[in-house]
């Protein structure tokens, strides 16, 4: 391990300084395109607008004979689009594959003045982060960036979640992690075909009532992925990283997706991929904090003065402890709305509201 006074040395000579913080950009979706597919990438231009984050995806989905293909879409696209201030990511194929090193040395020689964020798949501890940031350090040199590229994990398999706090801590590069439910679960030997959400047999059931042990029992449906998750937020959070929910794979159940988004918004997450344009919207909407709670943030802050004491507000106790949690809510309010003139009227109308 490297001593921690060398923690924030460039890793080859030339190479930019490492960021001592992860820039906290929106980035309630990460949508997911495979850039050898001209439909998906015809759409890119448009999608871009809408969207916090772009993610050119040349890993699982797209097939082994596209592989090449998908490397060269997302060097013309990213060469050919103004992306404003949509963040453009990518997910390279994983590090035991034949293709990262020439997906790693083409993107960051051709384009890695126009992408942020390199997802790195199957991350199974320090150790992988350690190869990638060496790696980066040597093509960004000879490549003349002056910005580092900043690397997410995916956390798909059972050695990783293992693993997880170290690999948050890996490198002044990690961004974030995010949760890849599929891999992890196969990793797992778990008996779920599902691409993330649920399952109707993962539940807690009441007890029974009486000498029938079927008649009146109320079950309860349990979130499978509830440990992954909470553990994965604390590990982000204990190195100041940013945690997402991954994908939801039922493109047809956007009720159901919006709950799981919603459950990971809850947790801590800033927000979860959309694999098709139909899910951007939802996680706009899940991650975004709605305007009534912005109101309520606000107006504990205010009432609280310099945030120490304990008031009552409505019959609910606020203290030192509960202005903090309204912070974090309004400073998420607050970053989104700089970007959003729609949101921030939205949470003006409700603030002035409450506040009168
Ligand atoms: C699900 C699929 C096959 C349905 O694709 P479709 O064409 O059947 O759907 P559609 O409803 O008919 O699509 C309507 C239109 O939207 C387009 N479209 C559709 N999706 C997109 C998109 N994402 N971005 C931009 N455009 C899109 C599509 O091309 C079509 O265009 P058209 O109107 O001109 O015909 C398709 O949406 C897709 O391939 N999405 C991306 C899948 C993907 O990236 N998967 C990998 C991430 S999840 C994962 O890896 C797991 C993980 C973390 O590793 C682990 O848990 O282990
Ligand atoms: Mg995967």
């Amino acid at each position: 391990m490297r001593s921690p006074k060398d923690f924030f040395a460039p890793l080859a000579l030339g190479a930019p300084a490492p960021v001592r913080e992860i820039p906290v950009t929106p980035s309630r979706m990460i949508h997911f395109f495979d850039p050898g597919n001209e439909k998906m990438a015809a759409k890119v231009p448009d999608i871009a607008k809408k969207v916090d984050v772009l993610l050119g995806n040349l890993e699982d989905a797209v097939r082994a004979d596209r592989k090449e293909a998908a490397r060269a879409g997302l060097v013309s696209i990213a060469k050919a689009t103004d992306f404003g201030r949509t963040q453009l990511w990518t997910r390279v194929n994983s590090l035991d594959s034949p293709w990262v090193l020439d997906d790693l040395v083409t993107l960051v020689t051709e384009i890695g003045d126009k992408l942020d964020v390199i997802m790195v798949p199957k991350v199974e501890g320090a150790q992988d982060i350690h190869y990638v940031d060496r790696l980066l350090a040597q093509l960004e040199a000879r490549a003349g960036l002056t910005k580092p590229l900043l690397v997410h994990a995916i956390l798909e398999t059972a050695s990783g979640v293992a693993n997880v706090e170290e690999i948050a801590g890996a490198s002044p590069r990690m961004q974030g992690i995010s949760l890849g439910p599929a891999d992890l679960a196969a990793s797992r030997r778990m008996k779920t075909t599902r691409v993330g959400g649920g399952h109707p047999g993962y539940l807690v059931r009441t007890d029974p009532t009486g000498d029938d042990l079927n008649e009146g029992r109320t079950t309860y449906q349990q979130d499978l992925w509830h440990y992954t998750v909470a553990r994965m937020v604390d590990a982000c959070a204990m190195h100041g990283i940013l945690p997402y929910y991954g994908p939801f794979g039922d493109i047809r159940d956007v009720v159901a997706c919006e709950d799981q988004f919603r459950n990971a918004f809850l947790l801590g997450c800033v927000g979860a991929w959309s694999l098709h344009p139909v899910q951007i919207d939802i996680a706009k909407k899940v991650f975004s904090p709605s305007p009534s709670d912005v109101a309520w943030a606000r107006r504990v802050i205010a009432e609280m003065g310099d945030g120490t004491g304990a008031v009552m507000i409505d019959g609910k106790m606020q203290d030192d402890a509960s202005v903090k949690q309204c912070r974090v809510v309004a400073e998420l309010a607050d970053a989104l709305a700089a970007d959003d003139p729609e949101l921030a009227a939205a949470y003006d109308a409700a603030t002035k509201e409450t506040l009168g």
